[in-house]
């Protein structure tokens, strides 16, 4: 996948933009508060989904104008394919090749895109929901049918932890948990299924880019950790225990994914610099996994990643990843001095200058 054109109008601080990036790599530089995120945030929202910043769509329209538009140009599929995003009215409407779709979410597997971004140091530093919402987003892009298998598994907890609430004041209620308990326990088991098969998979690849990253002076391993070896014993075991809690205490929605560095838990024990690098080959190995289910190298766009790096590590961004089209937003240039091969930008004031 590879970006040949994009445009963006009136799209947060930038009046008017156009960037024709290179294939490898691709450095937006300038002072804070210039444009570099909104532009990098312009690009994903091509992927289908919402402002990985959790804008409302209304905010990305610059300030005092009615609408905002994009327009990409990018490479799939073996030909050249175009993607228009308008944002109007507080909605956002988006065509491809010229076809509109019934909404932005029509964009949605047909260009590919890895962000990481500052937030996304939560991925490894925050509690174990934040590792279970990376496995199941990316599950989500790549496995048919999970993303619905995960609303009937959410839907039916909700169901049950209604029911545990109700139990209290109508005993009765108790001898019903036994139908609820057996759906969870299905829908659960495929989804611990799911989420065990795609770590199997990543763990490989995290663990290669880790060590690049690295400098191979660190191993990094992934494990998922349930929160119950038999779903359906363990909610039966858990059935009171749940009642007086009033929601349920066992399943996928209380599980998590270890990341150890050095055989050390990175949450509790990792440097600044180790926890970035973790949540880094991480994103990198989801690239890798879309790219070996898809056939297309996602863009991977890299939002102020080299600050708390060393340069052992900063060489590593902007020296390997060559087989991707990337975008490294930073602030200073000197933090990219080390570039061997790379288009330079600069971002001042919503205007982008190419050096
Ligand atoms: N809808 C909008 N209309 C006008 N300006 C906006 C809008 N949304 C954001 N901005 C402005 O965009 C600027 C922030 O841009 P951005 O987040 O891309 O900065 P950046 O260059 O990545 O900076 P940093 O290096 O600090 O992360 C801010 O000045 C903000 O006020």
């Amino acid at each position: 996948m590879i970006i040949q054109h994009l445009e963006a109008e009136n799209y947060r601080n930038i009046r008017r933009c156009v960037i024709i990036p290179q294939n490898g790599i691709n450095i937006i530089y300038g002072k804070n508060a210039q444009g570099k995120t909104n532009l990098l945030e312009a690009v994903w929202l091509f992927t289908g989904g919402r402002s990985f910043r959790g804008a409302k769509d209304a905010d990305l329209i610059l300030q005092g104008e009615a609408g905002a538009k994009l327009s990409l140009e990018f490479f799939s599929g073996e030909r050249v394919q175009t993607a228009e995003i308008t944002i109007e009215n507080g909605r956002r409407s988006a065509a491809l090749n010229g076809i509109p779709q019934k909404n932005a979410s029509g964009l949605v597997g047909k260009f590919f895109s890895v962000i990481f971004s500052p937030e996304h140091i939560a991925l490894v530093r925050e509690g174990p929901s934040q590792r279970r919402d990376f496995i199941d987003a990316a599950l989500c892009q790549i496995k048919p049918g999970y993303a619905a298998l995960l609303a009937r598994y959410n839907r039916t907890l909700n169901q049950r932890n209604t029911l545990l609430k109700d139990i209290p004041r109508h005993a009765e209620l108790m001898d019903t948990l036994e139908i609820w308990d057996e759906k969870l326990a299905s829908y659960g088991e495929a989804v611990v299924l799911g989420r065990m098969d795609y770590i199997h998979k990543i763990r490989e690849p995290v663990k290669e880019i880790y060590a690049g990253i690295s400098q191979h002076t660190e191993t990094i391993d992934l494990t998922y950790q349930k929160s119950a070896e038999n779903l359906k014993t363990a909610l039966k075991a858990s059935r009171r225990e749940d009642v007086a809690l009033g929601h349920t205490s066992v399943g996928p929605h209380r599980d998590d994914m270890d990341i150890s560095i050095d055989q050390r838990c990175a949450r509790s024990f990792g440097s600044q610099g180790q926890k970035r690098s973790a949540v880094l080959a991480l994103k990198l190995a989801e690239a890798e996994m879309l790219y070996r289910q898809t056939g297309e190298r996602p863009v991977i766009l890299l939002d102020d990643v080299m600050s708390e790096l060393d340069s052992g590590r900063q060489d590593y961004l902007l020296n390997h990843l060559n087989s991707c089209q990337v975008f490294i937003t930073c602030c200073e240039p000197g933090a990219i001095k080390q570039l061997r091969e790379g288009a330079l930008f600069e971002m001042d004031s919503g205007t982008l200058i190419k050096k």
